[in-house]
């Protein structure tokens, strides 16, 4: 076994090759450093499908006119005493308007619906990709209780607000105008009270809805945050717990959930309001328009018709036009709500779309050829003139690191705390990409092209394993469909864990292993590595950490059956494994000089 000790970067070192310009860069990236395929971020979608759906509902919506109009012509030939025969066709009109504002209004429904939740999956699907692409590295990560609350729950605010608002807007700007195209002609007055009531609905509803649409942020910014603290502080249930911290915590959250009860209040207050403004200034529209028709029509006002008198017809025409002028405002207030949580809604996707610091090669997808999966063959690994700075850190962690690993050699990365081997072997699986040099793997450079590919032929046993909740055997193959049954046995019979498994039976182990003990977790997560019999390079941080001395034992000796005939580059405190490895690279904050 030889021991080389490497340079890590020069944290305070004033001399160290290149490093003043690379910190001065440093200080100067935007926010957005290391960031790739940055996506420009939309509001409000509106695609082909929403128009046509909102000029479908409008059309039906204007079909009450010529409906409203053979109605009134109707009832004006019974009060003359004409026949049933006189108004038939009348009658045959209204019920076949009626069926084209019924197959109108439905099509432009569905088509609406549709056309919001194909955005809304789209959405919901960038989100998740950005989300997978994210380096287990990048520390501005959302939290996991927020992702999941905006994606699995405030998402759905999205579909009401897109299918609804666009054409409860469209309505709202058509329908009125065209009401009060035709009753002008027949009363001035009768259009200017509708004209005078109209233009406040809006002018009130856009005073409520710029703070409708910002409580809606806060109350769903509330929502997020305070789904992340239940879920941080769920797993952390037994820690709470043995510090006797329930008290607080359950404070802590009370204070949480008391706020999101107050933004919740806030909200309706808003949502009420509004739709008290409306029936305030409708109401009186329609009161105002009716009185003056009826007046009229007894001859107690006789102005307002240009002139002339109207008759029995004309009056009712423009009494039954003159709900309709309100509805389309009335449906517009009503989706207020839905555009303020929608809108919030949707740039809190966005934000989840937007990229951060993204693994190399995040945007493929890795296939093993046929000739690698049926003959794996060690890996040579090569770092050249390293370079590496943590997001949002100023002092980098490596500076021109050098190391080559010849294919099956076995590997011990040495250091104190803090030295940069789990960075280390990240950068080596491609979870961040160096600031400069490069990192080959088989004589292949990994970067964007080749990363997926690579890291199918890597296998992972990092320091904090998750494990889901589930079956033992569910737990290792991961999802991966190409690892067949027989891989899986011999996975659990190389990690020792196959009495466990038996043991266990069809029993399921619970969130985050419970029901296993450390070193069986620690197990598992070695015979994950093992089921990819592809791989040719294992890379492990720390396997043998805080176990006791037996078990630690047997987990080298497992890892060393499991490494043989391929290349192990593994990060240690643990000087018994460190002594089985061919060599030992020493990582240390400050320059050494290299020793053998
Ligand atoms: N995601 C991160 N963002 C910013 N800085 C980080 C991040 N991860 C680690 N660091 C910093 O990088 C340096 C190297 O950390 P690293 O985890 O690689 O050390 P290590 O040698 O593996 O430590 P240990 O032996 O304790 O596991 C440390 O100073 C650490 O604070």
């Amino acid at each position: 076994m030889s021991e080389l000790v490497f340079e890590k970067a020069a944290g305070g070192r004033a001399d160290a090759p290149g490093r003043d310009a690379r910190v001065a860069g440093t200080a100067k990236q935007p926010a957005a450093e290391g960031t790739k395929n940055s996506r420009p971020v939309s509001r409000a979608p509106k695609p082909r499908g929403l128009k046509i759906a909102a000029w479908l509902q409008t059309l039906a919506e204007l079909m009450w006119l010529p409906q409203a109009a053979c109605l009134a012509h109707g009832i004006g030939l019974i009060a003359r005493g004409e026949g049933v025969a006189a108004v038939l066709p009348l009658a045959a009109a209204v019920l076949a308007l009626g069926i084209v504002k019924a197959v109108c209004e439905r099509s432009g429904n569905r088509l609406a619906y549709r056309t919001a939740r194909a955005i809304l999956s789209d959405k919901r699907e960038a989100a998740l990709a950005a989300l997978s692409r994210r380096s287990p590295l990048d520390t501005s990560r959302v939290a996991s209780g927020e992702a999941a609350s905006v994606i699995a729950e405030q998402a759905e605010h999205i579909v009401p607000y897109l299918a609804r608002f666009q054409t409860a807007r469209l309505k709202a700007s058509v329908v009125p105008l065209a009401i009060l195209a035709v009753i002008f002609p027949f009363s001035w007055i009768a259009g200017l009270v509708l004209l005078i009531a109209a233009p406040l609905i809006p002018v009130f509803m856009a005073l409520i809805g710029w703070s409708a649409q910002s409580a809606s942020e806060k109350h769903l910014a509330d929502m997020g945050t305070l789904n992340a603290f239940l879920l941080d502080r769920l797993r952390g249930l037994s820690t709470i717990r043995s510090f006797d911290a329930v008290d607080q915590v359950s404070r802590r959250l009370s204070l949480r959930a008391e706020n999101l009860r107050r933004r919740t209040m806030s909200v309706l207050r808003i949502a009420f309001m509004t739709s008290a403004v409306l029936e305030l200034f409708s109401a009186l529209g329609v009161a105002m328009a009716a009185a003056y028709i009826g007046f009229h029509l007894l001859g107690q006002i006789g102005f307002g018709a240009w002139g002339g008198t109207l008759t029995l017809s004309e009056g009712l025409f423009i009494l039954l036009l003159a709900p309709a002028f309100f509805d389309p405002l009335r449906m517009l207030s009503s989706v207020w709500h839905d555009r303020a949580a929608g809108e919030a809604a949707l740039s809190a996707l966005d934000r989840l779309a937007e990229d951060g610091l993204s693994m190399v090669g995040a945007e493929q997808d890795g296939h093993l050829t046929a000739a690698t999966a049926a003959r794996p063959r060690p890996l040579s690994v090569e770092f050249r003139d390293l370079g590496f700075v943590h997001h949002g850190s100023r002092d980098p962690v490596f500076a021109d690191f050098n190391l080559s690993v010849a294919p099956g050699e076995h590997i011990a990365l040495l250091g104190p705390s803090g030295s940069g081997k789990t960075t280390l072997l990240a950068l080596l699986a491609g979870l961040a990409e160096p600031r400069h040099g490069r990192i080959l793997i088989d004589d292949t450079t990994l970067d964007d092209a080749n990363a997926a590919e690579l890291r199918t032929r890597m296998a992972w046993i990092g320091q904090n394993p998750h494990l889901f909740a589930g079956s033992i055997a569910g737990n290792i193959r991961l999802y991966r469909n190409d690892i067949a049954r027989d891989s899986v046995a011999d996975a659990l019979a190389l990690a020792s864990l196959d009495h466990v498994a038996e043991a266990h039976g069809n029993a399921m182990i619970g969130e985050n292993g419970a029901g296993l003990s450390g070193g069986e977790a620690l197990r598992l997560t070695l015979a994950r590595a093992a089921a990819n019999r592809a791989a040719g390079l294992i890379i492990a941080d720390e396997p043998t950490a805080h176990l006791d001395h037996r078990t630690a034992g047997d987990i080298t000796e497992a890892l060393l059956t499991l490494a043989s005939g391929r290349t192990l580059i593994v990060a240690t405190h643990d000087p018994l494994l460190a002594e089985r490895m061919d060599r030992v690279i020493r990582l240390n904050e400050d320059f050494r000089e290299v020793a053998r």
